[in-house]
Parts: structure tokens; sequence; C-alpha cells
């Protein structure tokens, strides 16, 4: 059984006190009864990493995690933040290569690559995206795309390292646009990755994976999503800032 998971990926968005709003109104909102047993993970700005754990306190199935971390260990590189650092603060998650990443900062596999090592060697579990932009599926390339990002980033992982890791396949026309990938279009990408990591590592290692779905989730569309046998949950963005609508997310991934 894998695990099922519902990341909120808050962005660059909320300043401080509103985050303690939001994590305080989370707090009352989440329950056993909401959850089951699904996992519920809170991607929050860096300054406010120890500010939301402290406060998820002892609510031991709502976790916090980072959106990147450096692929460097420590040193000279101003503005960076180091995935030993967030081990120091017992951080248990990281987003690595959301494509607002790959995009922005020029973030590709070889560099992502790294990226997972660093999070893996130090305790962190990475929550790493792939995804096409619109005029790659357009082209009809959006299998093969994913495939390789896969490939790039993950396939020098040995099969014990691969478990230690969450993918999420976050179609780049379908972030922030309201436009959501139906259904079907979601497994049959999630069932195209699971098939890829089968291949390289065999069925039983791949059926292991959490694969997360992420790009315009919301409590209308959640259900349908997190029915496909593929998807093991959603890594939500603008929705997760609402914590009606996020509680209704969780509540849709039944585990
Ligand atoms: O990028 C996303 C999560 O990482 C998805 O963002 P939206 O849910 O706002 O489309």
């Amino acid at each position: 059984m894998r695990t099922k998971i519902v990341a909120g990926n808050w962005k660059m968005n909320k300043n401080f006190q509103e985050a303690k709003a939001l994590t305080s109104e989370l707090l009352g909102m989440i329950n056993d009864e909401v959850q089951g047993n699904v996992k519920v993970v809170l991607c929050v700005p860096f300054p406010y990493l120890d500010a939301v754990q402290n406060m998820l306190g002892t609510h031991k199935r709502i976790a916090v995690g980072a959106q990147n971390c450096s692929e460097h260990v420590s040193g000279a590189y101003t503005g960076e933040v180091a995935a030993p650092m967030l081990k120091s603060m017992d951080i248990p998650y990281v987003i690595i290569g959301h494509s607002e990443r790959r995009q922005y900062f020029n973030e590709g596999g070889a560099l992502l690559a790294k990226k997972v090592d660093m999070a893996i060697a130090n305790s962190l579990t990475p929550i790493y995206c792939c995804g096409e932009p619109l005029e790659v599926r357009e082209r009809n390339e959006h299998e093969a795309l994913v495939r390789k990002q896969v490939e790039e980033s993950l396939f020098h992982l040995s099969a014990e390292a691969l478990q230690k890791v969450v993918i999420a396949y976050e179609p780049v026309w379908a972030i922030g646009t309201g436009k959501t990938a139906s259904a079907q279009q979601a497994q049959d990408m999630h069932a195209v990755i699971r098939q890829h990591l089968a291949g390289k590592y065999g069925k039983a290692i791949a059926d292991t994976i959490t694969i997360l779905y992420g790009g315009s989730v919301n409590a209308g569309n959640a259900n349908e999503l997190f029915s496909c046998p593929d998807v093991d949950g959603g890594l939500v963005g603008g929705a997760s800032l609402k914590s009606r609508e996020f509680t209704d997310i969780i509540k849709a991934m039944k585990a």
C-alpha cells in the first residue's frame, strides 16, 4: 500500500503573520477524521519553516517541507539554503525541480539529480516534480519529455534510494491556470511514469512509489483526480492557501 500524501505548496505567498494564521486555522480543521491515513505536508517559504514546524508541534501527521535546497553542502553561496541546514531543523520534506524553478532559475536534469542526492543524503524526502509545457503536449511529446525528466534526475539512484523519493507530476499548462488535467490525462501520465520506473527498477519497486498530481487541484476536482489508481495524492498550489478548501482536498484523498 503506497503512502498517500496531500502537500500544499505555498510558493512565495503570505507574510509571516498570515502564514501563522493559516497554520493555526489548519490545525483547527485537520484531525484524524479528516485526514484518515493521509499524510499532510505544508511546503512553506524558508523563513517560516521553524515557526510553522513549532506550531505543528505534536500533530504528528502534518509535516513541514521546504520548496528547494542547494546542490552544495555549505559555503560561499549567498542566498542559498543547504540540505544539511534543513536536516539540522528536522525538516522531513523538500520539493525539488518544481517547474517554476526549472523555468525561472534554469534548473535542469543534472543539477536536479544533485539536489535529489543532497536531499536523500540528509534524510529529507525529495518531492521531485516533472511535467510538460503546453507546446510539448500539443506536439504529443509529453510522455517522452516526462520519461526523460524522470530518467535524468532519478535513474542514477539505487532501488533503495528511489524508494525514498516522492514524485509529483505537474503539467505546466495546468499550474495556476485553473485548467486541470482531466482525471484520464493524469492517470495516463502517472501510469507512464510508473511503467518507466518498473522498466528500470522492476514492478514491485515501482508499485511502492508515491506519485502526486499537481496543477489546479481544488475542492471540486480532487475527488475525481484522487480516485485514479495511480494518483496517490496531490501537490496543491493556490488552493492550499485557503484553509477550508485545502481541508476539503485532504478529505477527498482516501487512504
Ligand atoms: O505548482 C503547483 C503545486 O506545486 C500547482 O499550483 P496550482 O495548484 O496553483 O495550480
